[in-house]
């Protein structure tokens, strides 16, 4: 048992002036700590009011991320209790702007593992060193090559890491303790980074070709022995390895990549609500990604399962997807697509004129989607032209700005629903304010990754389900249908951050009881939400 500057400096048992005049006496604190016992409820009103004196974004984060540095258990006691006012904070946007300044303002290293290409003999000392003993049930890694859309950040993404672990256990109850914030460091392609003196990752190019790929599987099967039932959650990869480590460990352990298939269920859930409220059918859907990158195509693969879950047919499904990248419409022709981006290239006897469909505007106008999802990273894309020519062949237009953070969305939600009137139902990747249009105020809801992987990851450790399958992540998707009331006007098509922590157990549910129906799980299932309830840590002193 840690006792003295140790406890105190320790996060995961940290109490502050919470320890009683007892645990003062017992773990040699008598002194060092000023004389009155705070209770945690005191002392997360005292946390929350001193957020609320900050003067800004940037400010907030700061103090918070000092409470998390140093007391996890009154950090997610705040955070959890204000968590639609705290996520835009700690997590994105708010984190963008962190990641940018890491090197510069670092300070303590948050307990996550620093892992470096050129030592990889070191990787097993680095994660004990990181996880101090601890058991770890879930790991969040990146190789930080595409952060949002800020791209390459290299050791500067660890915040990222640690970003979403912080939602994990607001939202889902994953305890902190069992969780460890991983960077890859393989370099970086940023110029600014490489001449920056205070920069502290590595001052090389990335490394890429079998060097690369060896360094991350040494990664995944260090970790996989280490800590058996992990699992292993990748984020921000680059386009060119995303997908292709995924496919790599899928059918091995349970993995997850968040851009690929948490941003699928969650745009799936989305448009599921959509056509909730308009009432129309997905099958008669036509979908044009604008930005055919990770998420562009996890997201369109997403769709195009539960098209076949409907019932279509390959070749039927099919026909319903366009995808325009920085060449324009893609071609089955071109000799630069992804292995992603292929399945859905189209043909040019498809079009009368083929070569002028170079531009988001010139597809619209031939395509006539009535669904529009922006994974482009290209700020203000959705124009006033082409939202209204979209809005011009549909009734109800399902629009989705899905580019992170702030500055590079697509479109903004106030100007998609005044250009169609009312009539767009649309979904942001960043939290948007209500929108009131002519008498009504319309609710916009958010289309971000983090309302549905910490449930997701909810259900799979604590079933401890021994891979993540297609048919875990379908009910993922379908299990937050129903919370929304489709009938009022101006209802979002997803539900709101402030019930996350709820329908994050709804998810958890769904998918620990279809773990168990695939005969995956580890532990005992019985009852699903006995199962979740009993797994969830709360930010109480023990
Ligand atoms: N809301 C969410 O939950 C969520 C989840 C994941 C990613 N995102 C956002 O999606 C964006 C893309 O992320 P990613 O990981 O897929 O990145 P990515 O680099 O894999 O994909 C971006 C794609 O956009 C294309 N692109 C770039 N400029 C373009 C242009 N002018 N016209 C058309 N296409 C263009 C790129 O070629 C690439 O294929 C980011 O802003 C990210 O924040 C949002
Ligand atoms: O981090 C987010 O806000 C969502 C997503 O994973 C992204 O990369 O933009
Ligand atoms: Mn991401």
């Amino acid at each position: 048992m840690k006792k003295g500057y140790a406890l105190l400096n320790d996060p995961f048992l940290n109490k502050g002036t919470a320890f009683t005049e007892t645990e003062r006496e017992q773990y040699g604190l008598v002194g060092i700590l000023p004389p009155t016992v705070q209770s945690l409820e005191e002392q997360a009103s005292q946390v929350y009011a001193n957020v609320e004196k900050k003067p800004n974004v940037t400010e907030k984060r700061h103090y918070l991320m000092n409470i998390f540095s140093r007391n996890r258990t009154l950090f997610f006691r705040v955070f959890k209790e204000h968590i639609a006012e705290f996520m835009p904070i700690v997590y994105d946007p708010g984190i963008a702007e962190s990641i940018r300044g890491y090197s510069e303002f670092f300070v303590t290293p948050q307990n996550a593992a620093y892992l470096s290409i050129v030592h990889p003999e070191q990787m097993e000392t680095a994660i004990r060193n990181a996880a101090e003993g601890r058991d770890i049930d879930l790991i969040v890694v990146t190789d930080a090559e595409a952060i949002l859309g800020i791209g390459d950040w290299g050791t500067n993404g660890v915040s990222i890491s640690v970003g979403k672990l912080m939602v994990y256990t607001a939202a889902a109850g994953l305890d902190p303790a069992r969780v460890l914030p991983v960077v890859l460091d393989a370099g970086t392609n940023r110029e600014s980074l490489l001449q920056d003196p205070l920069y502290l990752g590595l001052h090389e190019k990335r490394v890429t070709g079998t060097a690369y790929d060896d360094f991350v599987d040494r990664f995944v099967a260090l970790v996989e022995g280490m800590f058996p039932h992990l699992y292993l959650h990748f984020e921000d990869f680059g386009r060119s390895h995303a997908a292709k480590i995924l496919n790599r460990y899928v059918d091995r352990y349970p993995v997850f990549n968040d851009d690929i298939e948490g941003t699928g269920i969650i745009s799936l859930a989305g448009i599921l609500g959509a056509l909730r409220i308009s009432g129309e059918a997905l099958k008669d859907q036509t979908y044009l990604c604008f930005g055919a990158g990770t998420a562009g195509c996890g997201i369109a693969h997403r769709i195009y399962q539960e098209m076949l879950d409907q019932g279509l047919t390959e070749k039927e499904a099919r026909q319903k997807f366009y995808l325009v990248d920085r060449q324009g419409l893609l071609f089955e022709d071109m000799d630069d697509l992804t292995p992603e981006q292929k399945p859905f290239a189209r043909k040019r006897s498809e079009f009368a004129d083929a070569s002028h469909l170079t531009t988001l505007e010139a597809a619209v106008k031939v395509i006539h989607p009535t669904i529009l999802v922006g994974t482009s990273t290209q700020s203000g894309a959705f124009t006033e032209t082409i939202v209204k020519e979209m809005a011009s062949h549909t009734k109800r237009p399902i629009i989705f700005p899905l580019s992170n953070p702030t500055e590079l969305a697509e479109a903004r939600a106030s100007d998609l629903i005044a250009w169609t009137e009312g009539r767009a139902l649309v979904a942001t990747g960043i939290p948007s304010k209500p929108v009131e249009y002519k008498g009504v105020t319309y609710e916009i809801g958010q289309a971000n990754n983090a309302l549905i992987y910490p449930g997701l990851g909810l259900g799979v450790i604590a079933s401890g389900a021994k891979l993540l399958t297609d048919r875990m992540i379908s009910v993922a998707a379908h299990s937050i249908g129903g919370i929304v009331d489709p009938t009022k006007p101006g209802a979002a098509v997803l539900p709101p951050v402030t019930q996350l922590d709820r329908f994050s157990e709804t998810v958890a549910a769904a998918v620990a009881a279809e773990a168990k129906k695939e005969g995956l799980n580890r532990n005992e299932v019985n009852d699903p939400d006995a199962c979740i309830k009993a797994y969830k840590w709360e930010p109480q002193y023990k």
